[in-house]
Parts: C-alpha cells; sequence; structure tokens
C-alpha cells in the first residue's frame, strides 16, 4: 500500500584492516572484534591450498587469483553478517585500490584501517614469528603492490604501526566506536510497501 514506511536499518559496519603481509592487521582485527563483540574474519583462512604453498616458496599472487581470493572473502564477509548483526573485523592485506573496489561492490561502504609501516619494521615484525606462511622475501613484492588508500578514497584511516600494538589497537579502537555508534544511530526510513526492520547485508 502507497504511503506505508519501512524502517531499514543499516548493516552493521564492516572494517578491513589493510597493509602489506605482517603489519599486524590479524593482531589489530582480533583485538578489536573482541572488544566491540564484532565478528573477526582472517582473509589468510581463504587462500586455496596451492597459492599458500606459493607464497611459502616466495611466488607472489596475481591479480586474477588475488580476485578469486577476494570474492571468497566477500562471501565469508556477508555470511557473517547473515549469521550476526555485528560488526565485521575482516584482516585482509587488499594492497591495491582496485581489490577494495571490487570489497567495496560486494559488501557495500567500509571502513578501512590502514596499518602503515616500512619494510624495516614489517621484516622485524615477521622475523618474530616464523612459523607463518609468508617469507620475508615477499615483503618488496608486497609493498611494489601497495596502493595506499587516501582521499578521495572514502572511509580511510591511516594508522602508523610503529607503536606497540597496545597502542595501534587503542587508536584502532577509538575509530572503531565512532563508525559503530554512528552506524546505529542512522536508520533510514524509505518508503515502501511492509512494515518491519530488515537487516541486509
Ligand atoms: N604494533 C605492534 N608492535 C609489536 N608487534 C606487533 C605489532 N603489531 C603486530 N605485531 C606482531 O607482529 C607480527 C605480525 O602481526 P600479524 O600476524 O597480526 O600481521 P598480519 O598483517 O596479519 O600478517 P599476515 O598478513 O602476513 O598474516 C605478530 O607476531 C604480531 O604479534
Ligand atoms: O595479497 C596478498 O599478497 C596475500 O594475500 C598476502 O598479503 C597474504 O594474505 C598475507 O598477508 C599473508 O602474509
Amino acid at each position: 500500500m502507497a504511503g506505508e514506511i519501512e524502517i531499514t536499518m543499516q548493516p552493521s559496519p564492516v572494517f578491513l584492516i589493510m597493509g602489506v603481509c605482517g603489519a599486524g592487521k590479524s593482531a589489530v582485527a582480533q583485538a578489536l572484534a573482541g572488544a566491540l563483540n564484532g565478528t573477526f574474519l582472517d582473509g589468510d583462512d581463504y587462500h586455496l591450498a596451492e597459492h599458500v604453498k606459493d607464497m611459502s616458496a616466495g611466488i607472489p599472487l596475481n591479480d586474477l587469483v588475488r580476485k578469486d581470493w577476494l570474492r571468497r572473502v566477500c562471501r565469508a564477509i556477508v555470511a557473517a553478517r547473515r549469521e550476526r548483526d555485528a560488526p565485521v573485523f575482516i584482516a585482509c592485506s587488499a594492497l591495491k585500490k582496485s581489490y577494495r573496489d571490487f570489497i567495496r561492490r560486494e559488501v557495500g561502504p567500509l571502513c578501512v584501517l590502514h596499518l602503515a609501516g616500512d619494510p624495516e619494521l614489517v621484516r622485524e615484525r615477521m622475523t618474530g614469528r616464523p612459523d607463518h606462511f609468508m617469507p620475508i622475501s615477499l615483503i618488496e613484492s608486497q609493498f611494489r603492490d601497495l596502493e595506499p588508500p587516501r582521499a578521495p578514497e572514502e572511509g580511510v584511516h591511516v594508522l602508523d604501526i610503529s607503536p606497540p600494538l597496545e597502542s595501534v589497537v587503542h587508536e584502532a579502537l577509538a575509530i572503531s566506536r565512532r563508525v559503530v555508534a554512528n552506524a546505529g544511530s542512522h536508520p533510514h526510513a524509505e518508503d515502501r510497501h511492509s512494515v518491519g526492520n530488515t537487516h541486509r547485508p
């Protein structure tokens, strides 16, 4: 019936914690999800075994492989939001702008937290976690591929990773809390033929 209003709540926000290997994406995303009762997803869980094998052998992923991987990552984000109405924190390198735009097309707007540091620091951090599949030899190609997000790209925040993890998380938390509060306070009212709350990815 014309004139009825459907209140469509904003879907819960998606935080893309991005950056090169060893920048601290998993550690930060996990801490944020824990503090904000969100869902933590690790992009590394969606690589095919053969590509993990390639990376372990020092072979960087190409655009085609990454596109396929990002498709799986996006499916996981959509599924997580369906399962639980809570912010999603995805740790995912998303090095190029086209990769981030692909994710936006699939899941909607993102709050991007770029964990930024220099290759020397990243090397140091990676040396401190020897059991990970990603070899130090791939740092160079990660920086080569990195297109740091900057205006006019939307929803971008850059965090310096040189302070201790607690400080980086503290700063990321302040940003995330604002985004979560903002998302919760802006329901859309749309002209629809039914009344109800819809939570849609
Ligand atoms: N700010 C920090 N200060 C000190 N150590 C940190 C900091 N951030 C992360 N680390 C440590 O650095 C290492 C790399 O972090 P983490 O595995 O979270 O990075 P990542 O970006 O998820 O890496 P990858 O994408 O390669 O899986 C870990 O041992 C982590 O505990
Ligand atoms: O985009 C890429 O090149 C890869 O996905 C890597 O960045 C890994 O996922 C990861 O960061 C492992 O260290």
